[in-house]
């Protein structure tokens, strides 16, 4: 379960993020929309422990990130895969990231397999990966502690059509063994297609929230409801 409480981020004074509440449930995937710019990034880092919220509150499985005693192992988080460390391969990143965590080493070559990366990636230095394989990478290091929630940022982002196909499959079989799963996307067919339910927020306020099956009843789609709501587009900063 995650719970956002009327959060609000502000910078210079100025709120990215703008009272916004949602809850994410077990069994479910919920789809984080918005436009360049609206906040979203913002809400899940703040989610994660990485910023401090202004007010309100993000917590998940019930309380703050940063106080769950060993957080990777409940909560899978991809919020930056193009951080890992270049100088390592694919094999020495996912093996520190198993050591770290306390997963055992027997777990890298699953979850290489797991996120389809072969035995060539995984003998390769990560700065040599493609953008979709980083994100393969750094799907594999949200999984490793077998977690009940997934907190994705974009991780749809450089993976090519087969690759999107297979993130859908894996994130709706996560989902339907319980798992909750909240992902940021620009991909809005893909979200349609895997998410339960819909959050779009638009210059850091929520403007559209529901199930998926409602929101695009009678022949809307979701690109449709998203130009609708956001008609100017990309965010600009004063
Ligand atoms: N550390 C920071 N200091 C000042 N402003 C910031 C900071 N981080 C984010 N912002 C601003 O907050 C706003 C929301 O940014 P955020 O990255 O959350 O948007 P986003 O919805 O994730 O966008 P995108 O779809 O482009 O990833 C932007 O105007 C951004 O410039």
């Amino acid at each position: 379960m995650i719970e956002i409480t009327h959060l609000t981020k502000k910078y210079a004074g100025r709120a990215v993020v703008d009272d916004i509440s949602f809850t994410c449930r077990p069994g479910t995937v919920t789809g984080f929309l918005g436009p360049n710019g609206s906040g979203k990034s913002t809400t899940l880092r703040i989610l994660c422990g990485l910023t401090p919220p202004s007010a309100g509150s993000a917590t998940v499985l019930g309380g703050a990130y940063r106080d769950l005693p060993n957080p990777a192992r409940r909560v899978g988080v991809l919020l930056d895969a193009s951080a890992q460390h270049g100088g390592r391969t694919g094999r020495e990143a996912l093996t520190l990231a198993c050591l770290t965590v306390g997963a055992p080493r027997g777990r890298v070559a699953e979850l290489f397999a797991q996120v389809g990366l072969d035995e060539r990636a995984a003998r390769k230095r990560v700065r040599a990966y493609s953008l979709g394989m980083r994100q393969r990478l750094g799907l594999a290091v949200a999984l490793l502690g077998e977690p009940e929630v997934l907190i994705l940022d974009e991780p749809a982002n450089g993976l090519d059509p087969e690759g999107i196909a297979w993130m859908r499959t894996l994130l709706r079989s996560f989902a339907d063994r319980g798992g909750t799963v909240l992902l940021s996307s620009h991909l809005l067919g893909e979200v349609q297609a895997v998410a339960d339910q819909i959050v779009l927020i638009h210059h850091g306020r929520v403007v559209e929230q529901g199930r998926t099956a409602d929101l695009v009843a009678g022949g809307r789609s979701l690109e449709d409801l998203f130009l609708t709501h956001t008609a100017s587009g990309t965010e600009t900063t004063p």
